[in-house]
């Protein structure tokens, strides 16, 4: 991990990127993925399948046996923890409901907004390295609650040709009925144009590696589909001081580190001692680790950083991290201070896996400094919100003068007289 003292501010820019690779170089990769599938749909989902996750499923969509069978193969205490998890994940989202918004702006105008499901999502869960269930809940979950109508779920085989039974029976306890074995740019590519047996979808939804990201942000280049957002490899920020408790740092770093190479974390602390504790525990754990190759990746890309408590909030925002904990004292007011990240836990009994599983958060969340723009999935991520206005006789005989007026300087006759004319009209009725 390497350390930078006490770096000059001018100095932030270079530490703060990311290690990814540039996306030139993956879209050249993924281009010819996304055009191959749109040519060639289910033959080619099943091509790369074989190429990437040496294996091709015969029936691409999941049958009610395979449903079943998931649900046999999952052990009791696994359902419980996500039976847990969907509770809490259930409460959050249903917390966010902020309907209704109505208000009369002037007498006799009233302005109303109301949310609408998106009525076609996609929703990719991550399966290359690990079988993210969890990731299942955190996209059905919301969808439903939205209202969305269809909802076609991808994630890629392992080499058997199968897919983990506990992304199978999250799927089904969430109410996801379509499940494709199919994952990478291909089954991006599948959600957005269609394939024989996969829907094209109007938004997709989900993390990813590189290729998945990459993949997403291309579809919705192209206007063929939008997206929640680039949530691609998972990084976090632990910014920690003597209050910290070393040996719960460590393992946060090596939570996000263990996710894959191109992963990145970053410790940010007010002093050397600090950082050099948290360090030594840090290569301690390492060692236990049954990911250890990817997490030791991880953490040949990751970077320490010592600062004065004085900018260190200033740094944590300049980088924008995906997850940040904040193990330092008076950590919540500490949070006040938060301007750019994805995610926030406070204090040293928050660890960020809770937030990753069941404290009832939406893991998926920007990544590579997006969090400066976007929010992680949400409700709102699986709604339009539609407004409305409803004028009567005399809101329009008060709002109707200054609209003409306006219209009128703009030099739109047509959009005056769309008013003008009704205001007439309204003179003649008496
Ligand atoms: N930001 C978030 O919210 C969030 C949440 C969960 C996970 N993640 C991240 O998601 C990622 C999951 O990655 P993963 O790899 O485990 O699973 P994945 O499902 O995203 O990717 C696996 C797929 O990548 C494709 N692929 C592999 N090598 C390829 C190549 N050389 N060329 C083209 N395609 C290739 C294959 O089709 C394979 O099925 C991790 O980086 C993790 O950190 C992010
Ligand atoms: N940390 C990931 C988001 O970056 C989410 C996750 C799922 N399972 C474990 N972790
Ligand atoms: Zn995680």
């Amino acid at each position: 991990m390497k350390i930078y003292s006490r770096p000059k501010r001018e100095d932030w820019g270079n530490i703060i990127k990311r290690p990814v690779q540039d996306f030139a170089a993956i879209r050249k990769t993924v281009a010819p993925i996304l055009d191959k599938v749109r040519e060639e749909g289910d033959q080619a989902l099943r091509y790369f399948s074989q190429k990437f996750d040496g294996s091709s499923p015969e029936n691409l969509l999941v049958s009610e046996a395979e449903f079943e069978a998931a649900e046999k193969a999952v052990e009791a205490p696994l359902r419980e923890a996500i039976a847990l998890a969907q509770e809490n994940i259930a409460k959050f989202h249903a917390a966010q409901k902020t309907e209704p918004v109505e208000i009369e702006t002037t007498a006799g105008v009233v302005c109303s907004r109301k949310s609408v499901a998106i009525e076609r999502v996609g929703l990719y869960v991550p399966g290359g390295t690990a079988p993210l269930f969890s990731t299942v809940l955190m996209l059905a979950v919301p969808a439903n609650l939205a209202g969305c109508k269809e909802i076609v779920l991808c994630t890629p085989p392992n080499k058997d040709g199968e897919i983990h039974p506990a992304i199978l029976f999250a799927a089904k306890l969430a109410g996801v009925k379509k499940v494709v074995n199919a994952g990478g740019a291909q089954a991006v590519a599948a959600m957005a144009y269609g394939t024989e047996n996969v829907p094209s979808v109007d938004k997709i939804f989900g993390p990813g590696n590189q290729y998945v990201t990459a993949a997403k942000q291309i579809v919705s280049q192209t206007g063929e589909a939008a997206i929640d957002m680039p949530a691609g490899p998972s990084e976090v920020l632990v910014y920690a001081d003597e209050t910290c408790v070393p040996a719960f740092v460590a393992a946060d770093l090596l939570s996000q580190a263990e996710h894959g190479h191109d992963s990145q974390v970053v410790l940010l602390t007010n002093t050397e001692e600090v950082a050099t504790g948290i360090l030594e525990e840090t290569y301690r754990q390492l060692e236990e680790l049954p990911r250890k190759d990817m997490a030791e990746g991880a953490l040949s890309n990751s970077r320490t950083v010592i600062l004065d408590k004085s900018v260190a909030m200033d740094f944590s925002n300049a980088y924008a991290p995906e997850h940040l904990i904040l193990a330092v004292e008076n950590a919540e007011q500490v949070a006040d201070q938060v301007i750019n990240a994805g995610s926030v836990f406070i204090g040293n009994y928050t660890p960020e896996s809770a937030g990753d599983y069941a404290s009832g958060t939406n893991h998926t969340l920007p990544t590579n400094g997006f969090a400066r723009t976007f929010g992680g999935v949400s409700l709102d991520s699986f709604v339009k919100k539609i407004t409305f206005q409803r004028i009567s006789e005399s809101g329009l005989k008060k709002l109707g003068p200054s609209v003409e007026i306006m219209a009128e300087a703009e030099e739109l006759f047509a959009h005056k007289n769309a008013v003008t004319l009704r205001l007439e009209y309204l003179k003649g009725k008496k």
